[in-house]
């Protein structure tokens, strides 16, 4: 298809005709959250590029306001510091970026979203590991065939496209869609 406004703007129209097959894994991952939340426990995110920006962005919902004021949640993107990542990435690997954050700061009950477009990369992967082996609950939020994350996380939200860029729209929407839930859920909501 050539590249035209028209041509992504249909594309993205399409996809988001096709995003309501998502409504119970997102249902689900709100509620995951907001039984998190509720015990006491946080939320981490993590990313890689765009997937990083909206690790932060839904942190900051999360921590600062979605739409009401209210108490302030615990969620923190692990795409942030960049004394750590540098430090983890020169020390040990490029892999190890998420992990060890997680295994610095990863409690039993906490929640992991893990995005990624393609479902495969290798220090996302890394962090779903290591979050499992801390009893952290694992949403993947991925496109294409949701790669080897699939099988990895308790709950997977597959946005179905092959496109970055559209994936990643999906993915904000999505992330969104948790906040307010989550809200929702926690009686934060007006
Ligand atoms: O935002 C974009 C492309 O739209 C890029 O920054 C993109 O996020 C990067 O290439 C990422 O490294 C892709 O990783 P992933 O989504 O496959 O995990
Ligand atoms: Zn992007």
């Amino acid at each position: 298809m050539t590249f035209t406004f028209a041509s992504n703007l249909q594309e993205h129209q399409l996809l988001f005709q096709s995003l309501g097959v998502l409504e119970p894994e997102v249902i689900q991952a709100s509620e995951l959250i907001a039984k998190a939340f509720a015990s006491g426990n946080k939320l981490m995110l993590c990313g890689n590029g765009g997937s990083a920006a909206d690790s932060q962005h839904i942190a900051a919902e999360m921590t600062g306001r979605f739409i009401k004021d209210r108490k302030p949640l615990p969620a923190i993107a692990l795409t942030t510091d960049t004394s750590a990542l540098t430090c983890i990435a020169n020390d040990y690997s490029f892999e190890d970026v998420f992990a060890r954050q997680i295994g610095a700061l990863g409690r039993s009950g906490d929640v992991l979203i893990a995005i990624s477009t393609s479902g495969n990369s290798g220090n996302v992967i890394k962090a779903m590991h290591v979050a499992k082996e801390f009893g952290i609950q694992v949403i993947a939020l991925s496109g294409r065939d949701g790669g080897q994350m699939k099988s990895l996380a308790n709950l997977s939200i597959i946005v179905p496209s092959q496109t970055t860029a559209r994936i990643q729209e999906a993915h904000i929407f999505i992330g969104h869609l948790i906040c307010g839930l989550v809200e929702k859920h926690l009686g934060l909501a007006g």
